[in-house]
């Protein structure tokens, strides 16, 4: 993730570099100046004054630019990586989605985005303070070569400690990186099941102290210790700083000539370089943390493989026939290690056909809707399409033809189907004929509110389902949070039209009172269809469709 990053912003990153290193090279300069003017002769001093001037000024510009670009670099890698995270869940299949897990996504798309962005401020500091740090060194060499490769070993230790702390360290900070996605599916919890834990005040306890609030405390526990370390090593190379200068200034510094310049400008630099190394050691665990939030997003991109899936624009074929042929799909359940499986399923559908699909709750009708509608491609079997067996790369084509709502749906802010004439007259004459003209109208191609009961929110998904004018909608249980006046409306006027469009009709259900107005009925029980499309409707919805 990172390597792509820096990649995309290769350009804007090589300037923002190059404005730090010299900014940390401005630094090195203005203190060797300062140097060279504490024990400068007065006749030199106005030359010093002026160049210290200009590398003053350098050095203010060189900070400004670095920062600046860094920051901007920051928020474009945050765009980035959202929209390359956002880009991934939208292409990839959805069985994979599922397993994926939303709680993942949603951490990936904000805490693991933003530690990899920081990592773009806190590179100018890391940068410059490098440069800094290697030109003291550079400038102590000068002065005193020995008292340079000293230094040299005491870093070389120094990293070694640092090093073998930072692994521990890491360790900490990628556990609770895995609590915090666990987290984040807790937070869906408390928003989501607000009414349930408003009701139980026993549930709600549990949730809050024992769920939510024992993941709360691990990601701190765990953050804590991994930023401890950090500061541990931290302290530790301080301290290295330290003993280095107390040797250097009481042991190696001899009595050699030139020995107050010298001196002075040990001094100097070593006070100089404090804050510098400090910047650095603090700096340094961010690195840390962007990578080990850039390998979580890695993690959750690469189990979410992309462009595979989706087509630019698909070429879709006109529904004559479609055909299920021995198809199954599986549900793998971790926890009980066991399986569901659907199928063999045989199936076909025509378009003027209105099919009902019933079963008891679990036996399968919401999986075998998504794999009719492409949702899950089947994993053993085919799918005739018009006589042609469906391939891997006619799946995106072949989802266009349906129109599903859910019984879980989502209904978008937008109509979002391509803008069209004459789209909001539709849609306001679809609404009156749901009964919802009073509640919500189309305007500029966007429902006016979405304020509204579930039975009244699923008649506006039912409005989306005819605006997108497909030839195959499937409901599930879209009657189910409906009175009874409307029910009647939905299997008495609403199907025989969709039939009388030409529209192939899956229609999952419940409602037994209204079994015989379907041209067939299809049965599934724990996964197996119980009737392989025998159960012909007595009284069938009209222009009956010849048995398949
Ligand atoms: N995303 C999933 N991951 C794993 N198992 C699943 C998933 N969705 C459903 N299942 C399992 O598959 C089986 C069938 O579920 P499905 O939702 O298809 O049944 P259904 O007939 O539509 O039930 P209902 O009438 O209650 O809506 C269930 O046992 C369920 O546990």
């Amino acid at each position: 993730m990172l390597p792509y990053l820096i990649r995309r912003t290769r350009g804007l990153m090589t300037a923002a570099a190059l404005a730090s290193i010299l900014s940390g090279l401005f630094s090195v300069l203005l203190i060797a100046q300062i140097n060279a003017a504490l024990t400068s002769d007065s006749a030199s001093r106005a030359s010093a004054a002026w160049a210290f001037a200009g590398i003053a000024v350098a050095l203010m510009v060189c900070r400004m630019v670095s920062t600046a670009l860094f920051e901007r670099l920051g928020q474009r890698a945050l765009a980035e990586l959202r929209s390359f995270v956002a880009q991934c869940v939208a292409q990839t299949p959805f069985a994979q989605f599922e397993r994926v897990g939303s709680a993942r996504i949603q951490s990936a798309l904000t805490e693991h985005s933003n530690n990899v962005a920081v990592l773009f401020v806190s590179l100018p500091v890391i940068l410059t303070n490098t440069v800094i740090v290697v030109g003291c060194l550079g400038y102590l060499a000068m002065l005193s070569w020995q008292v340079f490769l000293f230094a040299l070993g005491v870093i070389g230790l120094g990293a070694v400690g640092y090093h073998l702390v930072h692994l521990r360290a890491i360790h900490y900070l990628q556990s609770a990186s895995s609590e915090q996605d666990r987290l984040f599916g807790h937070f869906r919890a408390l928003t989501d099941g607000a009414k349930e834990l408003r009701l139980h005040q026993r549930k709600s306890r549990v949730f809050m102290d024992q769920i939510l609030g024992e993941s709360v405390e691990g990601v701190r526990r765990l953050r804590t210790y991994g930023m401890s370390l950090f500061v541990i090593s931290t302290s530790w190379g301080q301290f290295l700083m330290y003993a280095f200068i107390g040797l250097v200034l009481f042991v190696l510094a001899g009595d050699g000539p030139n020995q107050t310049q010298v001196m002075t400008g040990f001094a100097l630099v070593f006070v100089f370089m404090v804050t510098p190394l400090e910047g650095l050691l603090i700096n340094i665990p961010r690195i840390n943390m962007a990578r080990v939030a850039a390998s979580r997003i890695d993690d959750i991109t690469r189990e979410m493989p992309q462009g595979q899936e989706r087509q630019v624009s698909p070429q879709v074929p006109a529904l004559q026939r479609l055909e299920l042929r021995d198809v199954t799909h599986q549900y793998y359940h971790e926890q009980s290690d066991d399986f569901f499986e659907l199928g063999p399923i045989n199936l076909s559908f025509t378009p003027g056909e209105v099919v009902f699909l019933v079963g008891g709750n679990g036996s399968g009708k919401t999986t075998l809707a998504k794999v009719v509608v492409g949702l899950y491609p089947p994993e053993g079997g085919e799918v005739l399409l018009n006589g042609e067996r469906v391939e891997a790369d006619g799946w995106d084509a072949y989802r266009q033809l349906f129109s599903v709502v859910f019984s879980d749906f989502h209904l978008f802010e937008r109509l979002l189907e391509a803008p069209r004439d004459g789209l909001d007259e539709e849609g306001n004459r679809l609404l009156a004929k749901l009964h919802l003209q009073h509640k919500v109208r189309v305007e500029n191609g966007a429902f006016t509110t979405q304020a509204l009961s579930q039975g009244q929110r699923k008649r506006l998904a039912l409005v989306v389902a005819y605006l997108e004018d497909r030839p195959f909608l499937v409901f599930d249980e879209w009657a189910a949070d409906q009175d009874p006046l409307f029910k009647e409306v939905f299997y008495c006027e609403v199907l025989p039209e969709l039939k009388r469009m030409g529209k192939a009709v899956l229609v999952i259900t419940h409602d037994d009172r209204y079994f015989h107005l379907a041209d067939r009925l299809v049965r599934l029980e724990s996964g197996k269809l119980l009737t392989a499309e025998s159960e012909t409707a007595e009284e069938p919805l009209a222009e009956p469709s010849s048995a398949t």
